[in-house]
């Protein structure tokens, strides 16, 4: 406010005004509140003494203004002259809308600051202040939704099977929990190794803290180190310019799985082992390291010790992941679970889907038993989900599985091959191994691509030449 002092009115107005002013803003204000330079309160009115629970303003005088208002802004007002002149300002469970004033002495020296609380008074505000909380909640409700999202889903009751060989596999799994070194699980594609990973979790002393999962093989190698590692504001331009943390710095305290461990390019590896000598991250464009304390499973589903001969894994990170390793048998090698597994997925199927829950007459379950389940306990729950769709009987037979079990039905039709053009037969025999890999691998490209032993450029060029798409 500016005050014209050489009108001859001005000194009086002034005089008038200031009183009718103070006046104004206490009916109008939920609460104002004055201090000095050392940010000390030297002023409160009614108001706000009775919102700040207390009776007698001489128990308030002289305190520093934080000792009674914890997120006060008053002192910084005080120190850099500058008002702030709109904030919301959280005290106990509420919020106000709060504006904050230096005051300043004739020399224009700033002699303390006055706040005033506005809250709802102003009716105006009152969409602002519905906004800010309908804001509020959404993100305690993401962050609830996120942490969901980051325990495990499962523990090692979720892994399904008391044949020898999965009982070794889930004691060996409990001992892995316990000691919380590095740990790399072996086996196919569908083996449930990222199942095992997170019970592994589940059952270790970090089971409160995230479980983070990134898998090497479905990330572009561009984007690899960023998801890695994180990137400092600005590295990027474009739909990152602001900075991402990475999986690291995500998972400190909790569990890093790198799926497809043996996938990463040969740069990203030397990173990797650098992280996990170092125990600290430098995201991309930034010279600041980052400590995390993170537990490393590791997973792989191809050859690591071809992979350690082509150079394409490098030994010293093999041997750091390396620590304690489980491998988990393929479905054929414990067909004596196949029973439990396919209970338990019918259970699942019938839940997620509202239908009726299915069984599986005996001979049904021997049809099942003799295919080889190159995309192991995935596959055989897509099969039982394809049965269950294409089926409406209660009791699925072995006939349901005819069509569906892609090997079995090739190699029928193989037995009565017809005299064609060896074009033809090839295109036939490659259209039925891509249609197989892809039903084995429930539809993930980069696995049916892992099974067929060829790049994944490979298969969308071979299928689109077959139209298989
Ligand atoms: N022993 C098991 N008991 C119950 N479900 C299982 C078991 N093994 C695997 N599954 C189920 O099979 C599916 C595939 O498992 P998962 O993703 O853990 O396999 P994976 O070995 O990590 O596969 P990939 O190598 O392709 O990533 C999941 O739905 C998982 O729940």
């Amino acid at each position: 406010m500016h005050w014209f002092t050489e009108n001859p009115g001005a000194g009086g107005l002034r005089h008038l005004a200031i009183p009718k002013l103070l006046e104004r803003l206490d009916a109008l204000c939920e609460g104002t509140i004055a201090v000095d330079t050392e940010a000390r309160i030297v002023w409160c009115n009614d108001k706000y003494l009775q919102m700040l629970g207390y009776s007698d303003p001489q128990s308030l005088l002289g305190r520093d203004v934080e000792e009674i208002i914890p997120n006060s802004l008053m002192r910084q007002v005080v120190k850099s002259g500058e008002p702030i002149l709109l904030d919301l300002m959280a005290f106990g469970s509420e919020t106000f809308v709060v504006s904050r004033l230096p005051l300043t002495g004739p020399d224009g020296k700033v002699i303390g600051a006055v706040g005033i609380c506005l809250y709802d008074k102003l009716h105006h505000l009152k969409p602002l202040l519905g906004k800010f909380s309908q804001l509020q909640d959404e993100l305690a409700e993401t962050r609830r939704l996120l942490v969901q999202d980051r325990r495990p889903r499962y523990t090692l009751a979720s892994y399904v099977g008391n044949s020898p060989a999965s009982l070794d596999v889930k004691r060996q799994a409990r001992r892995a929990a316990q000691l919380g070194s590095t740990v790399l699980l072996l086996g196919e594609t569908g083996t449930g190794k990222e199942l095992l990973a997170q019970a592994i979790h589940a059952s270790s002393a970090r089971a409160s803290q995230p479980f983070i999962a990134v898998n090497a093989a479905a990330i572009p190698e561009a984007l690899l180190e960023s998801e890695f590692f994180g990137a400092a504001p600005g590295a990027y331009t474009g739909a990152d310019k602001r900075g991402r943390d990475g999986k690291f710095k995500l998972a400190h305290g909790g569990t890093l799985f790198l799926d497809e461990v043996g996938d990463m390019p040969l740069q990203i590896q030397a990173k990797l082992l650098r992280v996990l000598q170092e125990q600290e991250v430098e995201p991309l464009g930034s010279n600041k390291v980052i400590k995390v304390d993170v537990r490393i499973i590791a997973a792989t589903s191809i050859d690591l010790v071809q992979a350690l001969a082509q150079g394409r894994l490098r030994r010293d990170l093999y041997y750091r992941l390396n620590v304690l390793s489980i491998t988990l048998p393929p479905l054929r090698e414990r067909i004596a679970d196949l029973e439990a597994l396919c209970e338990g997925a019918l259970e699942q199927i019938a839940e997620r889907t509202g239908m009726a829950r299915r069984e599986l007459t005996p001979g049904a379950l021997q049809r099942l038993g003799g295919y080889d389940w190159p995309g192991n306990v995935r596959e055989l729950r897509n099969v039982l989900e394809k049965a269950v769709l294409h089926s409406d009987n209660r009791r699925l037979v072995a006939d349901d599985f005819d069509t569906i079990l892609p090997r079995l039905a090739a190699a029928r039709t193989g037995a009565s091959a017809v005299v064609q053009p060896l074009a033809q037969a090839v295109a036939a025999a490659e259209r039925g191994a891509i249609e197989a890999a892809l039903a084995a691998a429930g539809g993930k490209k980069t696995e049916a691509a892992r099974l067929l032993g060829i790049s994944r450029a490979t298969l969308y060029e071979k299928m689109a030449l077959l139209q298989l798409f």
